[in-house]
């Protein structure tokens, strides 16, 4: 499938094992962009629990000429901090990176954000791929272009816009993940469905069995059709101007509140906090009036056949306030969400008080 962005589109190409084909599918983009056929020099970015799926990759680059060098991180949300990406920029001026080096992520969410930061500043900007292993990376972080690092007290509050070059979904590279991961990836796979697809969320509701057994075929549903939703989201607001992109960050401005206040790598892993964060913020539609009980246990009880959590109960709801202060999506120091009208159709709203979303919080 194509991200349409006039000069900036891209292809996500969703395979199942065929990675003899990934030396193609990066000469091809890399020669749909200016930098094509000068591009000789890769910085390839992952983290320790992926570096035994590197070897492919690198040998793939190499045949097609590009010298490929590799940086491998500690894995966790913690890897996803300005001393990570200082560590980054040392290795890019050490190899002599020019604006024609490619940066190549391959791992989850946490090292796609981070590389992709990297790219983004680096002799202001790099070409990218991106090479998602994790469930929520396939299906959300790598389509967009959203990069950036967290600073201690606001997540994702240091980034860019930067879109990749390509973006390469192997989904047999999920073999090798955790359950707890793949369900994370979950959580942003059910927001798709209330955000925008009502008929998508009633099919989660009738495949849990086949999707949480990883069936090949519902998992390749799942990743392809929440790809293309993003897609097309992405495609026609890309940096987050009209309103319409914002439908993306249901369930977010209570899930980085939670992260940020558990911590970076902490109890909540980003999945396990959208998993939250979208039950929250469906009581909170409720109580502002936009949805009936039935439609918030809906979506409560989704996400707990899917394994994931519902409430946070041990975190300090001053300092779970506090931190959706500094929501990006705030203005004129009002906080935002995006909550849902009905499954299959959300708004940005501003309409919610500070005694509003401390009841929605009650039972959380
Ligand atoms: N840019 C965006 O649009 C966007 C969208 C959603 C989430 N995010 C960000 O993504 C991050 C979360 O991403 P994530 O859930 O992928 O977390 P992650 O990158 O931390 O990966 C989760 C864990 O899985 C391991 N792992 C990755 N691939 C593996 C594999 N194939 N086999 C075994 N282990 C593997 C990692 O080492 C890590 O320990 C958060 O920082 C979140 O804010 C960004
Ligand atoms: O791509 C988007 O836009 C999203 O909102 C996707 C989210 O799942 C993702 O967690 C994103 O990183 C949140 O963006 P932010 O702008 O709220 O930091
Ligand atoms: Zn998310």
């Amino acid at each position: 499938m194509l991200v349409e962005l006039g000069p900036r589109s891209y292809v996500v190409q969703v395979v199942s094992g065929r990675q003899d084909s990934f030396a193609g599918f990066v000469r091809s983009a890399l020669d749909a962009t200016w930098a094509g056929r000068s591009c000789r020099r890769a910085l390839l970015v992952t983290d320790r629990n992926v570096a035994p799926l590197e070897g492919p990759f690198r040998a793939a680059l190499e045949n097609l000429g590009i010298a490929t060098s590799l940086s491998v991180l500690p894995p966790g949300e913690s890897t996803k901090s300005l001393d990570c990406a200082a560590d980054l920029f040392d290795e890019l001026v050490r190899i002599r990176a020019d604006r024609h080096t490619v940066v190549v992520a391959l791992g989850g969410g946490v090292i796609g954000d981070l590389a992709g930061y990297v790219a983004a500043s680096y002799a202001r900007g790099l070409p990218l791929f991106m090479v998602p292993t994790t469930l929520l990376s396939q299906v959300d972080s790598s389509v967009g272009g959203k990069v950036g690092v967290n600073h201690p007290r606001a997540k994702n509050i240091i980034g860019a816009f930067h879109q990749p070059v390509g973006v390469w979904i192997d989904t047999e590279s999920l073999k090798s993940l955790s359950d707890r991961e793949y369900r994370c990836g979950l959580a942003e796979v059910i927001k798709y469905g209330v955000i925008l697809d009502a008929d998508f969320f009633a099919f989660l509701e009738q495949s849990v069995d086949a999707i949480l057994a990883r069936e090949p075929a519902a998992l390749r549903h799942v990743v392809a059709h929440s790809c293309q939703l993003k897609a097309d989201v992405v495609s026609k607001d890309e940096r987050e101007e009209t309103g319409l992109r914002a439908v993306l960050n249901f369930g977010h401005t209570v899930a980085h509140a939670i992260e940020s206040v558990a911590g970076y790598g902490g109890r909540y892993h980003h999945g396990e906090a959208v998993a939250v964060g979208m039950v929250v913020e469906s009581r909170l539609a409720e109580n502002l009036g936009w949805i009936d009980s039935a439609t918030t246990a809906r979506v409560e009880a989704l996400v707990e056949r899917y394994g994931l959590p519902v409430s946070a109960p041990e975190l300090d709801r001053d300092a779970l306030i506090e931190a959706m202060t500094r929501d990006k999506k705030n203005q004129k120091g009002k906080i935002r969400f995006v909550l849902p009208r009905m499954i299959g159709q959300v708004e940005l709203t501003d309409s919610a008080s500070e005694a509003d979303v401390r009841e929605a919080l009650r039972v959380a």
